[in-house]
């Protein structure tokens, strides 16, 4: 890289006032002769400063156009094989294929045999992996001890009773399984429509039995670390048993588990592979009462049964929408912070609100705040959620289904 070169210097002028005059004549004309070259070296610097300007722009535009790239497009994982004189050898993951593969100077300095890479569509280094974005902690979300409770689930009282002896009686209270003679169940399925609560449900027992929350979604799996999903499925089994007492709550399982469709393609083979790594891992899995499964989807028709069997997902929970009085809970929760102006009635919102979910419920909620907010007032009114319901059933009209189950 060229470094910028050092300024000329400032020419001086040194006029005695005895000098005679055609000296200083001389003087002068010497020193507008100087400053005319420093002037011209001067102008010649900036020229190059600008033409590395533009340089420096052009790469600009390229590296966000890498980046770009790499925000929006499908990777794919490999490892290098082996470093030749100028290009890498990668090994793609699942399907292992072998690619020579042109790299620039600077990523070719940071690569080394077995670093694991993300690759584009045509085989171009996008990213190396290290520990922190290898995609294990990439695809989970890990959590202590999430913060939902059941208090903050509204109007799923029967089905909160049911996960809590599916998964929490268990992890609480092994031994009285023991006794019975009885086996916990393995996995608890949880279907309904988007938004319903069943993510806050698996947290909410997490929270309560002081386990760790390991959540993996399974569109990710199958979109977004292809050739991954079979061994991300086996680290997240290991990571549960390292962090023991854990839930492991699987989103959109549906993704990894519908049933086999005609077609024959390499994803579909991919997909298979790490449902049958899901399947493998929860036959082999010794219920002892310290781990918990629990996975959730909006796609129950979907779903290949073999997933259902015993000793699979064998508990099945329905979540359904709310109805007006799980909806007036729920708005009571999502206002609980607000200051809400007396003649605000939950009810007759609720009312006016079927076929709403948990999730809609709550922007509604905050698109009223909203208004409030907009007109100066901190105290939220009738008209407000007018207004926001009004909004809201502008936007989805017309014709976007607000549930698809
Ligand atoms: N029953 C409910 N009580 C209170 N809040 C709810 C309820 N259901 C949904 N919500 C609100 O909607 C948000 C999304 O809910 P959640 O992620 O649990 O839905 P989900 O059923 O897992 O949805 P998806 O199928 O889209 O993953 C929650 O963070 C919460 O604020």
């Amino acid at each position: 890289m060229s470094h910028s070169p050092s300024l000329p210097d400032r020419p001086t002028l040194n006029l005695d006032p005895d000098m005679p005059v055609e000296e200083r004549l001389v003087a002068l004309r010497e020193h507008y002769v100087n400053v005319s070259r420093v002037h011209d070296e001067l102008s010649d610097q900036l020229e190059l400063a600008r033409d590395r300007q533009s340089e420096l722009r052009e790469d600009v535009t390229e590296l966000q156009k890498e980046n770009e790239a790499l925000k929006t497009s499908s990777l794919y994982l490999a490892t290098v094989e082996e470093l030749t004189d100028d290009q890498v050898l990668l090994k793609q993951h699942g399907n292992n294929q072998e690619v020579l593969t042109d790299v620039s100077p600077r990523l070719y300095d940071q690569l080394e045999a077995g670093d694991r890479v993300a690759i584009n569509d045509s085989f171009a280094i996008q990213t190396i992996l290290d520990a922190e974005t290898d995609a294990r902690a990439q695809a989970m979300e890990i959590a202590e001890k999430p913060d939902v409770t059941y208090a903050d689930i509204g109007g799923l009282e029967a089905q909160i009773t049911e996960v809590r002896e599916a998964v929490e009686d268990p992890l609480l209270n092994p031994e009285a399984f023991e006794k019975v003679g009885i086996d916990p169940p393995t996995g608890v399925l949880l279907h309904g429509p988007p938004g319903t609560g069943k993510t806050m449900m698996a947290k909410a027992v997490a929270n309560r039995t002081d386990a760790t929350f390991i959540k993996m979604a399974g569109s990710e799996l199958v979109q977004k670390f292809i050739g991954e999903g079979a061994r991300l499925v086996r680290d997240l089994f290991e990571l549960a048993a390292e962090r023991e007492p854990a839930i492991i709550f699987i989103d959109e399982i549906d993704a990894i588990a519908a049933k086999r469709t005609e077609s024959k393609t390499s994803g579909d083979a991919e997909v298979q592979r790490t449902m049958m790594q899901l399947l493998s891992e929860m036959d082999g899995f010794d219920r002892r009462g310290d781990i918990s499964i629990i996975a959730a989807t909006n796609r129950f028709d979907m779903l290949d049964r073999a997933i259902l069997r015993p000793g699979r997902f064998d508990r099945l929970i329905e979540v359904p929408e709310p109805d007006i009085e799980g909806r007036t809970q729920i708005l009571s929760i999502h206002t609980r912070r607000m200051q809400l102006d007396p003649d605000v009635d939950l009810e007759r919102i609720a009312g006016d609100t079927e076929g709403f979910s948990g999730a809609e419920l709550e922007s509604l909620a905050t698109e009223s705040g909203m208004f409030a907010i907009r007109d100066g007032r901190t105290e939220v009114a009738r008209e407000d959620f007018d207004a926001a319901l009004q909004k809201i059933e502008r936007d989805d009209s017309p014709g976007t289904p607000v549930a698809f189950y």
